[in-house]
């Protein structure tokens, strides 16, 4: 009951996957319903370069809106910044959910940006692989209510940021597609790619879709739960914030240990094995026939164009 009086909330602090459930405290917030309308929106915008991100102070939600030209693929630099913004928004105690989307109209994310996996150093390899899992473990371990706005389509590691949130909301379009297709690069998803969909669609339709790479429509992708709800694709974004008003109407201290509770065992798999996933990935892409396979990849994706 203390939860919204005297504009108190009881929230934990941090991440999920550092402080686990028990560094609870109060902080203080504002209730939308007697802030003066002043005005409807006070965003405040943080500047850079792959992504902008919006936090609007009435509502204590923040919109992170993906801006990485041409595709939105997950470089070393992008995946840096999008960890040091989740990371702010983590600490800002006006903040209690995130919206991830993209400005790229027909792209969410093409996934792990190919060139960061082809032809480097394996120093280079380990650096970028514990990015990757940076990324994973403070959008899986968010304190925050996270929603995937997909208005585009979404392969492999576009498709496990959208995993890592904790609703996906897609845009209604046949050409959209979403998936994770490693296996078609021939490369493999690690464990806990395969653990963040196992937890979403299931252990059967997991290893299905794993095995093939398969990448379904979004009509599909509603089908096998793998989102949670298709919508036009101009209405994504008031849609998803609808649904985020919704979440933040559950008390943040439940709604949080709730949370944990369901996500620390898998949090808690790479934690503990991060250094031996990391030597893992580097040891599989640094294979000449991983290497061959990435390089045909990129090579077909670049005649598709012509
Ligand atoms: C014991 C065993 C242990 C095993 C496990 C250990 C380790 C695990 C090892 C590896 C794990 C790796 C996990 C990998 C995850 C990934 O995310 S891999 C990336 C997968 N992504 C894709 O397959 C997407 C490919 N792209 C597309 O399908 C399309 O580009 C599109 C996203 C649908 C967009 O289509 P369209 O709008 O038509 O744009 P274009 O195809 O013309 O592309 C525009 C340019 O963008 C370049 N590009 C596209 N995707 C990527 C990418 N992912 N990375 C880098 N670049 C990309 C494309 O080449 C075009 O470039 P140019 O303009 O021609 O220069």
């Amino acid at each position: 009951m203390a939860v919204l009086l005297n504009g108190l909330r009881l929230v934990s602090s941090g991440n999920l996957s550092l402080h686990g459930i028990k560094s609870l405290q109060y902080k203080s917030t504002r209730i939308l319903c007697q802030l003066p309308c002043k005005s409807s929106y006070q965003g405040r915008p943080f500047s850079n370069k792959n992504m902008t991100v919006e936090l609007d102070n009435n509502t204590g939600v923040a919109v992170i809106q993906m801006k990485k030209p041409p595709v939105n693929s997950l470089s070393l630099e992008f995946l840096t910044e999008f960890a040091i913004n989740m990371e702010k928004l983590e600490m800002d105690r006006e903040c209690r959910g995130v919206v991830l989307t993209s400005s790229n109209p027909k792209i969410f994310s093409a996934g792990l940006d190919i060139n960061e996996m082809y032809g480097k150093t394996p120093e280079h390899s380990g650096e970028f692989w514990r990015a990757v899992q940076e990324m994973w473990l403070k959008l899986y371990g968010s304190n925050m209510v996270t929603i995937a706005a997909i208005n585009g389509s979404s392969p492999a590691g576009g498709c496990l940021m959208a995993l890592a949130c904790d609703y996906r909301i897609m845009a209604d379009n046949p050409k959209y597609a979403i998936g994770l297709n490693e296996t078609k690069l021939g490369i493999v998803a690690p464990f806990w790619f395969k653990d963040s969909m196992i937890n979403v669609i299931g252990r059967r339709a997991t290893e299905h879709s794993l095995q093939l790479g398969l990448m379904y429509s979004a009509s599909n992708a509603l089908k096998i739960g793998l989102v949670d709800q298709l919508v036009a694709q101009d209405k994504i974004m008031t849609h998803a914030l609808s649904v985020m008003s919704e979440w933040l109407a559950i008390p943040d201290h439940a709604r949080q240990i709730t949370k944990s509770m369901m996500r620390k065992p898998t949090l808690d798999r790479l934690l503990t094995n991060r250094e031996s996933d990391i030597q893992n990935f580097v040891n599989f892409i640094s294979k000449d026939s991983i290497q061959k396979s990435l390089q045909l990849y990129l090579e077909m994706l670049k005649q598709r164009k012509s």
